[in-house]
Parts: C-alpha cells; structure tokens; sequence
C-alpha cells in the first residue's frame, strides 16, 4: 500500500519576507530566528547591497541553508534569482518547515511580494505569510524624509518592529509610532530592542493581506514590466518617480534613491588604533551621508576577526570568532551613503595597514 501523501508535505511553505531601512535591525532579527530553539527548520535567502558579500558572513553559523542573492536590483536580475531558489527549495519541500527572506535595506518589499503571486511554480508551492518591517526608532524620521524606500517598507508591513527604542526618548518614541500608524493602521507593531521579540509574533502569521496591498496598489497583480522596481546596480533608465503614478491610493511604489552606492574596500591585516580612529573621525565627519558602514576586520596579531557596524555615527564593534585555518586574513569594509568620496575612503584605509 503505497503511503498517502502527507497534509503536511503538500502544503505551501510559508514564506517571511524581512525588510526594513538599511541598519534597521533585520539581521539582528534573523541571527535571533536562527538562534532560537523553535524546532523548525528554515531556508533563509538574503539579497545584499554593495559589492562585496559581508551579509552572509554576519548571519550566524546555522545549520539552516543560507542562499545570496548579491547585487542586483530586485527587479530585474534578483526576481530572476528568487523564483529560481524559492522553485528549487520547494523541490525539496520535506527538507524544511518555512522560507526566511532578507531584502537589502534599499529594496522596495512590493516586487519580492508580488514574486510569490506571479510566478505559477512559486505560486503553487509556498504562501507569502508576512512581509514583517524591521523599523530604526532613532533614523526613521530622517529617512521618510529623505528615501522613499523607507516610506514603501513601512505602507507594506503586515508586522512592524519598532527597534532601537533604547536610542529614543519616550516622546519620540511616541511620534515615530503616531507616524507609522499613519502610514500603515493596519500592521501590527511591536516595540523592540536588538529585534527581540516573541518569534509567535512574526513568523507563521498567515498575515499577509493581498486584499489590503491591492487597495494600496491596484496594480500589484498586473505584471512586471510598469511595476517594478530598479535598485541602485541597475541598467534601467531611472526616474525617480517611475512605475504609474496612479492617482486613487496615495502609495507610489516603484520610487527609490538612486543617490545611493557604496564603496568596498579591501585589504591585508590593519593598525588597530588607527583604523578604528580613522572609523571615528570618519563617521563624525560624515555621518549623515554615511547611511551604513559594515567590516569584517583583520588586526596584526590577532587571532580573531573584528566585526565593525555603523548606522550614521552610531558605531558598534567587537572581536567575534577566529580566523579560521586556510581562511584568508582579509580586511574587508564597506560603506553605503550619499555623496560618498571612494578616493577619499580608499585613502584613509590604506593609511591604516598594518606596516
Ligand atoms: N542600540 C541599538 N542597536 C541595535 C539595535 N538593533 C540592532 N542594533 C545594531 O544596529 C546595527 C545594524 O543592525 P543589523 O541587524 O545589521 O541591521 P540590518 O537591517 O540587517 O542592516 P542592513 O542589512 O545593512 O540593511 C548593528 O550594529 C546592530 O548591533 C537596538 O535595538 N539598539
């Protein structure tokens, strides 16, 4: 008697998609999902921005499979990746319980979304349980101003983490959540920091509402071609306000910041001292522009790699695990920002080396 196909192996995986601003707290949010003794087994697929993968080696080491997507907008080449990945995971669909995806900072969330409804493999295979919006307290006011990604993130949330309330006063805390109620009455927010949260509050939801997203967009289920959305690496013409401009709903997806790059920069085993004060001064000088900063660091005569992140001029480091045998001591450092002056960067790194 051949053995009756499993409810459970037939039905659709469920599929979290992570955004947020750059720096928000997304990786932070999934090293606890990985980390955390729930009994599932996950797939996590994360799409970076900037020229060099550091994501990837920021994530915990799992025994979950970590999939990268590199550079790329989301529309044009990272779709392309996404349907491949998602097709093939769901191939194996025995081998884990849910789908975990982390989008750059600078991804409108809309297209990843608008994936798992236009793609007829896709479709059949997993369920999009919640787009969850991982929200800095301290920068978000500053970035609805001035990135229209960061408005697109928050109007599409089922699930908002309101993160870094340790950075903010109890007033602005307030008005940063008056804000986001605006923008988007319906997701439900929790206040948190360094992403913590109970994970029954974000993953396995069933809380994305297709109903809701079509009074947003009523285009969401037309196709790609006027829908989509270019990342800064793309080839496509850009206007800053491209997709239609549709005038019932007030959500013009499809806009983003095409002033924003990063400059990677590399190099051998560095001059403590003078690396993390040239890290300093440089974050003071320029921290507004300089949107994020993440490095994994070599020191002369350190056994373990030192992580660096910024957000602004907030910068957090520390010595993580080891260099691992056969592991090259690579200095690898990226800065994401506007106005970014790469000669400038690549100077002050250079100074840095170890001698
Ligand atoms: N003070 C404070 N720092 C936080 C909190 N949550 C995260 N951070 C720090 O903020 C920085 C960015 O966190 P990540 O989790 O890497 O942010 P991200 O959204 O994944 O960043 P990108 O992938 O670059 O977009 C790190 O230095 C974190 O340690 C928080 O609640 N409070």
């Amino acid at each position: 008697m051949s053995a009756p196909v499993s409810e459970k192996s037939a039905a659709p995986i469920p599929v979290t998609v992570l955004t947020g601003y750059l720096g928000a707290g997304k990786t932070t949010l999934l090293n606890r999902i990985l980390t955390e003794d729930h009994g599932k087994r996950y797939a996590v697929i994360v799409n970076e921005f900037g020229e060099i993968g550091i994501d990837n080696d920021l994530i915990v080491d799992t025994d979950e499979e970590v999939y990268e997507m590199n550079n790329g907008c989301i529309c044009c080449t990272v779709r392309g990746d996404l349907i491949r990945v998602v097709e093939n995971l769901a191939k194996r669909r025995g081998a884990f319980d849910a789908i975990l995806v982390e989008t750059t900072g600078l991804a409108d969330p809309a297209p990843v979304a608008q994936t798992f409804f236009m793609d007829e493999e896709v479709r059949k295979m997993s369920r999009l349980d919640a787009v969850v919006t991982v929200v800095d307290a301290k920068h978000l006011m500053d970035r609805l101003a001035d990135a229209p990604e960061a408005e697109d993130q928050v109007a599409f949330a089922d699930v908002i983490l309101l993160n870094k309330t340790d950075l903010v006063s109890a007033e602005e805390l307030a008005e940063v959540e008056a804000t986001l109620r605006q923008l988007n009455p319906y997701a439900r927010i929790h206040r948190t920091q360094r992403s913590q949260v109970p994970l029954d509050a974000i993953l396995d939801k069933g809380a994305f509402d297709l109903d809701r997203i079509l009074s947003l967009d009523p285009h969401f289920l037309d196709g790609e071609e006027d829908d989509h959305v270019c990342g800064p690496d793309c080839d496509h013409d850009h206007h800053h306000h491209h997709g239609h401009d549709h005038d019932h709903g007030h959500h013009h997806h499809g806009r983003h910041d095409t002033e924003v790059t990063s400059v990677s920069l590399r190099g051998g085993d560095l001059d403590p001292d003078k690396i993390l004060r040239w890290i300093g001064d440089i974050t003071q000088a320029l921290g507004p522009n300089i949107l994020r900063l993440k490095g994994i660091l070599a020191f002369k005569d350190e056994p373990k790699r030192y992580v660096v992140q910024g957000v602004h001029m907030i910068v957090e480091g520390d010595l993580q695990r080891e260099w691992r045998d056969g592991e090259a001591r690579e200095s690898r450092l990226v800065f994401i920002g506007r106005q970014l002056d790469r000669r400038k960067l690549e100077d002050g790194f250079k100074a840095c080396l170890a001698a």
